[in-house]
């Protein structure tokens, strides 16, 4: 394991104008009589007097689509050519400038909100939806930016992605700022890093989960998704940090970064904030938070010993950044459940039936053995494995599977672009490879679903994971709404 620094230019600071962009980076105007009131980097969510920053993809060029920029009326585009419709800032990087351009556009909202920041491969949604109940317990009006949605004192919208594209993160956290909100928490993937999403952004604190194999479709490697995460925990970016040492990549964190830090564990206690005594049953957790500030006894209404590691970065967050653990305790009892997160389904039936987003073999070995731990008789898993996404995780995640449950069925979960095949074959050679689980191939979703409930004797425990919340299956262009939750409620259903 290496510390690769991101070989790419560090964030430009926040406040770096418009005028002085020109200045900065040698851009063109080819026109100046503009007044700029917003920002977009999609044609498709322009609004008028905004500034249109056409970026160049993989797959296309945001120039591609300036006819319907100005249509919808946009006054000025940024990119790294002219448009021949509008004025045009042209600068070699756009992506480089979308968020200190839209950062400077909206009036530098990071700078008026305290912004916590949440990374790592799991447990983002999670500890931000903690870190929400926190800070709401404690009187203060939050926003949050999750994969979910995008929440504020305004209203809720569904989240696109897991981090905003630049523009329309400032754009909301402008929102949050407008309407009463002081304080903001939001998930910062990998991807927003390399694609400068959170460039612009100012955090109070930033928050690491855990880092595991995960998203190598896009990094190539560990070190470079490592890297990724570690570029957020600089000076720049951050005042403080929280980080878990419960796996090796924590600990080269703290080892590494210049930021001060505040570290939490499960099982070092030497850790700033250790969480001690950790009990999971089946419809709560607990624990003892042991900080320099006292000792909590913390209980959660969310299942499983991840949650523990979730809520003491939320803890620590909150502790480094001088806030009362008394308000977050309390806070936490008010959780209702993380959408898709170990979220129970009940009907009525005889066992126990879960939905959760586990999708790679970390969380598998973290929640599969406390499932386990609840049932005397069997633990029956649905798996899969999602398209357009890193191959090498499908053959581990069903042999992961298979060596931790009694029955596993694989099924397709969104095989976006791909044949649908080729990732049932490759999770179901990784199940059958571990010689324990049965295991059972079944295309459709819901037809597992009714497999698995119909297999399910009094006391077992079935467990659908992949898909989350997640509201659509993908096919090719083919979107079919399939919410895990409602399916899996109608299987139980059907069957009593
Ligand atoms: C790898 C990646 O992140 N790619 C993102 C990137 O794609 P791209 O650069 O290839 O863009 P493109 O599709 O060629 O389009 C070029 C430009 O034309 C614009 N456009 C396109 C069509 C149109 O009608 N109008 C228009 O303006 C697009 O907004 C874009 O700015 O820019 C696009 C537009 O902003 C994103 O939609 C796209 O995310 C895709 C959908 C994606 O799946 N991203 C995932 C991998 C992602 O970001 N995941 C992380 C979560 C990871 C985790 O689970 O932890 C996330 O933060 O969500
Ligand atoms: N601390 C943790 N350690 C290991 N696995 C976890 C942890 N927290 C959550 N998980 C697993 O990861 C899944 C996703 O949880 P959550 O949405 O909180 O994480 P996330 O980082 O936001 O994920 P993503 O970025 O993929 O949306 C959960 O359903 C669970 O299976």
């Amino acid at each position: 394991m290496t510390c690769e620094r991101l070989r790419e230019d560090p964030p430009l600071p926040i406040g770096s104008s418009l005028a002085a962009l020109a200045a900065t980076v040698g851009a063109q105007y080819r026109d100046v009589a503009v007044t700029i009131t917003g920002v977009s980097d999609d044609s498709r969510s322009v609004e008028p007097g905004d500034l249109y920053i056409a970026l160049p993809g993989d797959n296309v060029h945001g120039l591609d689509f300036e006819a319907d920029a100005v249509a919808r009326g946009a006054a000025a585009v940024l990119s790294d050519r002219p448009s021949t419709l509008l004025p045009t800032i042209i600068v070699e990087d756009p992506r480089r400038w979308a968020g200190p351009v839209s950062s400077e556009i909206y009036g530098m909202p990071s700078t008026a909100l305290e912004v916590f920041g949440v990374t790592g491969t799991n447990g983002k949604t999670s500890t931000t939806y903690l870190l929400d109940a926190a800070l709401t317990a404690a009187g203060e009006t939050v926003g949050t930016i999750t994969g979910i949605s995008i929440s504020g004192p305004a209203g809720s919208s569904p989240a696109l992605r897991t981090t905003p594209e630049a523009a329309p993160l400032q754009k909301a956290l402008a929102s949050f700022r407008d309407t009463g909100a002081t304080v903001a928490a939001m998930e910062v993937s990998s991807h927003a890093v390399t694609h400068r999403r959170v460039d612009g952004t100012r955090f109070a604190a930033m928050g690491f989960t855990n880092l595991a194999r995960d998203h190598l479709d896009f990094h190539g490697s560990m070190d470079v998704y490592f890297a990724a995460k570690a570029a957020l925990f600089t000076p720049e970016r951050t005042a403080l940090a929280a980080i878990g040492i419960d796996d090796d990549y924590g600990r080269l964190l703290v080892a590494t970064t210049q930021v001060p830090s505040w570290t939490w564990s499960t099982v070092d206690p030497t850790a700033d904030i250790f969480g001690d005594g950790i009990d999971c049953g089946d419809s709560g957790t607990t624990f003892t938070a042991r900080t320099p500030m006292g000792s909590y006894d913390v209980r959660l209404p969310l299942l499983g010993p991840h949650q523990v590691r979730n809520a003491l970065a939320a803890m620590t967050l909150l502790a480094a950044t001088g806030r009362d653990l008394g308000a977050a305790v309390t806070g936490f009892e008010s959780v209702a459940g993380v959408p898709g997160r170990l979220e129970r389904i009940d009907a009525g039936q005889t066992f126990l039936a879960l939905v959760d987003y586990m999708h790679n073999t970390a969380g598998q070995r973290q929640l599969l053995p406390y499932l386990r731990t609840l049932t005397a008789g069997r633990l029956i898993v649905v798996v899969g494995a999602t398209g357009d996404r890193d191959p090498g995780k499908r053959f581990p995640l069903g042999r992961t599977a298979a060596a931790l449950a009694d029955v596993v069925i694989v099924s397709d979960e969104s095989p976006c672009s791909e044949d649908p095949a080729d990732i049932r074959a490759a999770v179901a050679a990784g199940a059958f490879a571990a010689r324990q689980a049965k295991v059972v191939v079944e295309p459709d979703r819901r037809t597992a679903f009714d497999l698995a409930v119909g297999l399910a004797e009094p006391g077992d425990v079935v467990v659908v994971t992949g898909r989350g919340c997640d509201p659509v299956q993908l096919y090719g262009s083919d979107v079919r709404t399939f919410d895990d939750r409602t399916e899996l409620r109608s299987a139980l259903r059907d069957r009593i």
